[in-house]
């Protein structure tokens, strides 16, 4: 992740959680997670009712906390706001460096304050969250809003929020990335994934201590003598190989999904729109084509749609739309998600399920009746994570519980739900209860988290290992699936089998048995060859396989484990009236599931609280809406492109910089405006499963490494220029040729105020002495971009650039690497304005207003009354004169001004023969619209 060395950007970034709470959309998306924005919450926090007699009365009666002072505590949690949260991130050095200003400058600042004669509460560092990075803040608004202090720090939040260095996240939200126990180079798949704090999370586990490494393999480079040209292809020189898959079923939330993880820049992300409970498998790279390879998941988070009831304290209006039913939807769902990531998953990997509800219909009664679909505790196994993340307080997962039916009674048993709940219309199944006798789960070491221990939301975690390979039970004849199921004793299977026989014939060798290492690994390939799902055409008809798919033995096509349960019957599909029962509803999963139009005229899916639970049926393919982009186009560059070798020239590249990994979105594979960088195992998916023929839904991929410059009649410049995001990851490889080098405070702040600072030539002047300590090196310079290396005061001195005599208070604790163009006049930091501003207040504390020279004689500004009319006024006439008419109309002003500003550098820059760059270092085309998109 190319993070925390400047190139990094957050156009209108917003926190993780922007909208949450606050978006009246209830018509798409799904569950009730912490993060989700499903309700209204314009109506105040105070005035919604809450109270809810089942709510109350089913939690009551399941004793989920302790009669008495608890439970009270526990309720009255659950009707108070929830605090503020919120988590430094991006690599370790950055988030800590960000941090420092919380505990440096503002907590002094905050602790002067005294509000009705009491000191206020200053932030407090979660004490279970790693390296004390994460916060929450109980102060009241009022407080907040009437002390000065506060009122910056509220100013600093939001600046580092909105380039990403903060991530507004719920503290229980945070809790599911960190037991999965992610190393940079697993392979992971985050299934329910938008909005996407925790894969946010998920990408920054993976890149962790890159930079350190890097930074290593960097130097043990630059010390070999020798170096074999090829060897860059494969290498990845410290930086992590690992994959994070982020998928969510909306199209819509997967849109925000990539807005969000896209800021982290990651080579090693993709993202994906796919439903969960069928989620195709990724084929990998082979030799040979009558034997492909699939990927297998090192770690899968399994967050999945829930009836959010933990969330009250978010979304107040949960008070009014709890019911049983929403639950007793959901849970097919869940189980078919659950049971999904544990086909996926490598045999020895992790699977973390939670939910941001607190009922066990949702919790444990999912997790067992997953478990009893593939196999048993014989392959699955719950891990006790009581020693992880010391200092949270949590309790144990439930081994017995009770259900609510939807008319409210509540049932100890399958066998007395079976006799008092007519079969027609109820939905309990035998899977929804506690685990059979004979069936010992440990679900106690599920993990809950009530409000009132943290004063947090409430939530569900679960961590799951899977022990041996595996083949799902058909759901028909599952107990989530049958209303006939009754539990028998697993079949041994494989090598617990074998084992078995080991152990019953008095501990005789496996050798004396014949049975070695060999038969064991048979074994194995055996069951993975039983994994292949057998389809003939009417199972494929049902299932909504496309024919070409089905093979004529009978075999589909590039499936490996699609679980191949013949489902008989087609979902039942209701078009309703009434609204959503809450939003919260899960999207295509669930066959059972009703189709809604609601009052805003948009389709919504909801649990069909009336469909039959004896017969499991197919989840229908997902349909994409006909407004929905079609999928992008993600194609590789060969190394020896042309502008790939252009490029590599220009910026003196080392030979050993991967160039295979370079890649363009658009049909025609054409480097037109961007080229895009990618991990070697991203490459490698993409190109194994774009144009597989049954429609692979990649949404993204890939970190903006160039971007296409209009240099017409400037020979010797090149037309690629760096974009921050992909800095991070080129820097290190770019030539001296193209680096500027820079210690002191002084000349960084100046070229962060300054957009066009002068670098000489105008009037016979020579602007360049100004600059100080780049003023030489910058008018050397040749047109172009380069690479702006600030040292630290360290670095700086070890590199020779500073001395001991020079004060350390001129230098810089931390560096950080820009790109930086020079044209014929000036210089430009190409950074976005907000992400200039964030700096200037996190590195200098100054909320200073950014100089721009050029746009003041076109562009007179006005204060006081009458000046917002003025303004626009001048703004559109000054508009108007650019030739800037499109929409000036309706624009506002700053808008307006942003534009001409914009079209000002780029006619100075060609008034000067310089090329065209947008004043805030944002590419012409802007808004990140990827070329090769359709609507
Ligand atoms: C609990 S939220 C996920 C929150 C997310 N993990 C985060 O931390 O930001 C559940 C998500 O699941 C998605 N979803 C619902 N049904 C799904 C399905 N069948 N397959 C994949 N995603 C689904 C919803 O669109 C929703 O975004």
């Amino acid at each position: 992740m190319s993070r925390g060395r400047g190139g990094k950007r957050g156009r209108g970034g917003g926190g993780g959680n922007r909208g949450r709470g606050g978006n009246s959309n209830r018509s798409r998306g799904g569950g009730g997670s912490s993060d989700k924005p499903n309700y209204d919450n314009r109506q105040s926090f105070d005035q919604v009712p809450k109270q809810n007699e089942k709510f109350e009365r089913y939690y009551n009666s399941l004793d989920l906390v302790p009669a008495g002072p608890e439970r009270e505590a526990f309720w009255a949690a659950l009707r108070r706001e929830l605090p503020n949260a919120f988590r430094f991130c991006g690599s370790k050095g950055n988030a800590l460096s960000v941090r420092k200003n919380l505990t440096e400058r503002f907590f002094p600042m905050i602790e002067q304050i005294k509000h009705n004669g009491e000191p206020v509460e200053l932030p407090k560092s979660m004490p279970w969250y790693p390296e004390g990075l994460a916060y929450s803040m109980t102060t009241p608004k009022n407080v907040v809003r009437k002390y000065e202090p506060f009122k910056e720090f509220q100013k600093f939040l939001v600046s580092e929020t909105g380039v990403g260095n903060i991530s507004r996240q719920e503290q229980v939200s945070m809790i599911p990335p960190l037991l999965l126990d992610v190393q940079p180079h697993h392979t992971v798949l985050d299934l329910c994934a938008a909005p996407g704090s925790k894969s946010a999370q998920l990408v920054e586990l993976i890149h962790a201590g890159e930079e350190e490494r890097v930074e290593m393999a960097l130097k043990s480079v630059q010390n070999e003598e020798t170096q074999t040209v090829d060897a860059g292809e494969e290498d990845e020189y410290g930086r992590s190989t690992g994959l994070l898959v982020a998928n969510d079923v909306n199209y819509q939330r997967a849109q925000m999904l990539v807005h969000q993880v896209k800021r982290l820049n990651s080579p090693n992300l993709v993202v994906t729109n796919h439903d969960a409970t069928m989620f195709p498998s990724i084929e990998l790279p082979s030799n040979n084509p009558r034997q492909p390879k699939y990927l297998k998941f090192d770690r899968i988070l399994a967050d999945v749609p829930c009836s959010g009831d933990g969330t009250t304290r978010k979304n107040p209006n949960i008070w009014k739309d709890w019911s049983p039913q929403n639950a007793l939807g959901l849970y097919i769902t869940q189980v078919r998600i659950l049971v999904r990531s544990l086909q996926m998953l490598k045999a020895g990997g992790r699977v973390v399920y939670s939910t941001c509800s607190l009922n066990p219909l949702e919790n444990e009664a999912v997790v067992s009746s997953a478990i009893e679909r593939c196999g048993g505790m014989q392959k699955i196994d719950i891990i006790d994570c009581s020693d992880q993340l010391p200092g949270l307080k949590r309790v144990p997962g439930r081994t017995d519980w009770s259900i609510m039916a939807r008319s409210g009674s509540i049932y100890e048993s399958w066998a007395e739900a079976r006799q008092f709940e007519p079969a027609e219309t109820s939905r309990i199944v035998p899977g929804m209860f506690p685990p059979e006798e004979g069936e010992k789960m440990p679900l106690e070491r599920c993990i809950r988290v009530f409000p009132h221990q943290q004063d947090t939301g409430g939530f569900f975690i679960t961590v799951l290992e899977k022990k041996s390979e595996l083949k799902a039970k058909p759901e028909p004849e599952s107990k989530c699936g049958s209303r006939d199921w009754v539990f028998r004793e697993p079949q041994l299977t494989g090598e617990a089998a074998i084992m078995a026989e080991l152990a019953t014939n008095g501990g005789k060798s496996e050798e004396e048995h014949g049975l070695g290492l060999k038969s064991l690994e048979k074994l194995s390939e055996e069951q993975h060859a039983d994994e292949k799902p057998v389809l003939d055409e009417a199972t494929a008809l049902i299932q909504g396989v496309p024919a070409e798919e089905v093979m004529a033995n009978g075999k589909r096509k590039a499936e490996d484990e699609l679980d191949a349960d013949v489902e008989p019957k087609k979902p039942k599909v209701e078009i309703d009236v009434q609204p959503a029962t809450n939003g919260h509803s899960t999207e295509l999963g669930a066959a059972t599931f009703s189709t809604t139009t609601n009052g805003d005229s948009a389709t919504s899916i909801k649990p069909d609280n009336n469909a039959l639970p004896t017969t499991s049926l197919p989840a229908p393919r997902p349909r994409r809406n006909q407004n929905d982009p079609i999928e992008e186009s993600f194609k590789y560059l060969p190394p020896t492109h042309p502008e790939l070798l252009s490029i590599a020239q220009f910026y003196a590249l080392s030979p050993l910089f991967p160039t295979s990994r370079f890649l363009v979105r658009n049909p025609a594979g054409d480097p037109v405006k961007g080229i895009y960088y990618s991990s070697r195992l991203v490459r490698d998916i993409l190109n194994a499963n774009t144009n597989r023929g049954q429609g692979f839904k990649f949404v993204h991929a890939g970190v903006k490494m160039f971007m296409k410059q209009d240099v017409q009649g400037q020979e010797g410049v090149c037309r690629w220029r760096i974009q921050s995001e992909g800095l991070g990851i080129l820097e290190g490889w770019v030539g001296e040729s193209r680096v500027v080098k820079l210690w002191k405070r002084g000349t960084l702040r100046r070229l962060l105020v300054e957009m066009f600072p002068k670098v000489g030539g105008e009037d016979g002047q020579e602007g360049w002495r100004g600059l100080g300590e780049i003023g030489e090196r910058v008018s050397q310079l040749s047109m172009g971009c380069c690479v702006l290396r600030v040292l630290s005061h360290k670095a700086a001195l070890a590199a020779g650039l500073a001395t001991e005599a020079d004060d350390a208070k001129d230098g810089l604790e931390e560096g950080l690497t820009l790109p930086l163009w020079r044209s014929m006049h000036s210089l430009n930091l190409m950074l976005p304005k907000e992400e200039r501003k964030a700096m200037l207040l996190r590195i200098f504390n100054e909320d200073v207003e950014l100089i721009n020279n050029t746009i003041k004689a076109d562009f007179p500004k006005r204060e006081g009354p009458g000046a917002a009319a003025f303004n626009e006024r001048n703004a559109k006439a000054a508009a108007a004169r650019l030739g800037i008419t499109d929409d000036a109309a309706g624009a506002d002003v700053e808008e307006v001004q942003a534009e001409v500003e914009a079209e000002r550098d780029v006619m100075e820059n060609e008034a000067e023969g310089g090329v065209p760059v947008h004043a805030d270092g944002e590419d012409a085309e802007m808004g990140d619209v990827a070329e090769g998109t359709s609507t």
